[in-house]
């Protein structure tokens, strides 16, 4: 089966090799077609990490990284056209004007289309300014139209919110999910708001300790998190976590009712921490 993004075991950090820090350390996460995936962590988690393995940025040193069924690494830009990316470093084209700056990057791709761009910019206020005249809100919502306006399959966005106040990021989000019923887009975002990641995100993939901890379903998630002993996991449950010597178990349907397994906590954020601390 092919995934739009399909990272198995992949390793990959930073340093020289007598002075290396591990960063991933067997990131598992496979995309489904379609899904929108929230992807939280703590502060230096890994994340961004992830997304630089992701799009072939990084060398994984082991374990393999694909885009659309070829190696990130060496992506022939056919598929590199159907990727979007916005990253955390904002800083493209500073004596621009927005207009010029989303001509440029329209210019390298033959589907780029610029009446979907204005109706974002009249959505998202977006006006004419020289690039490095705007505040770090407006050049995140310059980045998101760069990174659309060629309508990707696969959109990754390494927070693109976190500087957008609360309409803005409403707006956003839901033009995001839009998009994705329109046209089946992939979505893959790093947040910390994880109610942005519950309100909009049909999975979301934790990282913690180098790992993908889960990449579920949200609703499962919460709905199937229970918290068991030891050697009380039942048949077909999926152990996520060993904590304080008892097993955080995604349960399986015909496991739901019994009321000997704790409940996991009910908000995503709650969850995110208990399980990250
Ligand atoms: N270019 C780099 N060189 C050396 N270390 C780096 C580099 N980039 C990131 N790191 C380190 O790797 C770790 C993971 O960083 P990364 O940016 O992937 O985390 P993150 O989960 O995205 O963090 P945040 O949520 O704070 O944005 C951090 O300890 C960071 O200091």
């Amino acid at each position: 089966m092919t995934y739009p993004l399909d990272l198995t075991n992949v390793h990959a950090g930073y340093g020289t090799k007598k002075e290396r820090v591990e960063i991933l350390k067997g990131a598992t996460l496979h995309l489904d077609s379609g899904s929108i995936n929230g992807l939280l962590g703590r502060n230096g988690s890994g994340k961004t990490t992830l997304i630089r393995v992701a799009l072939g940025l990084m060398k994984s040193t082991e374990g393999s990284a694909e885009l659309m069924g070829v190696t990130a690494w060496d992506c022939p830009n056919p598929v590199r056209e159907r990727l979007g990316y916005v990253s955390q470093n904002l800083d493209y084209f500073p004596e621009a004007t927005v207009d010029r700056c989303l001509g440029l990057v329209g210019s390298f791709y033959s589907n780029w289309d610029n009446a979907y761009i204005d109706e974002l910019k009249d959505r998202w206020d977006v006006g004419e300014a020289s690039i490095a005249t705007l505040s770090v809100g407006q050049k995140q919502k310059v980045a998101l139209l760069m990174a659309l306006g060629h309508r990707p399959d696969l959109l990754i966005l390494d927070e693109p919110v976190a500087s957008l106040d609360p309409a803005a990021r409403r707006s956003f989000l839901s033009t995001l999910v839009e998009l994705n019923s329109d046209t089946n887009q992939t979505i893959l975002l790093s947040s910390h708001i994880t109610s942005d990641i519950e309100r909009m995100c049909s999975h979301v993939a934790i990282l913690h300790h180098g790992q993908i901890l889960c990449h579920t379903k949200i609703d499962e998630l919460k709905e199937r998190l229970r918290v068991v002993e030891q050697g009380e996991v039942p048949l077909g449950g999926e152990v996520l976590l060993k904590k304080d010597g008892q097993l955080w178990v995604l349960l399986p349907e015909d496991e739901l009712e019994r009321n000997s397994y704790a409940r996991a906590p009910g908000s995503l954020e709650d969850l995110f921490l208990e399980l990250t601390q």
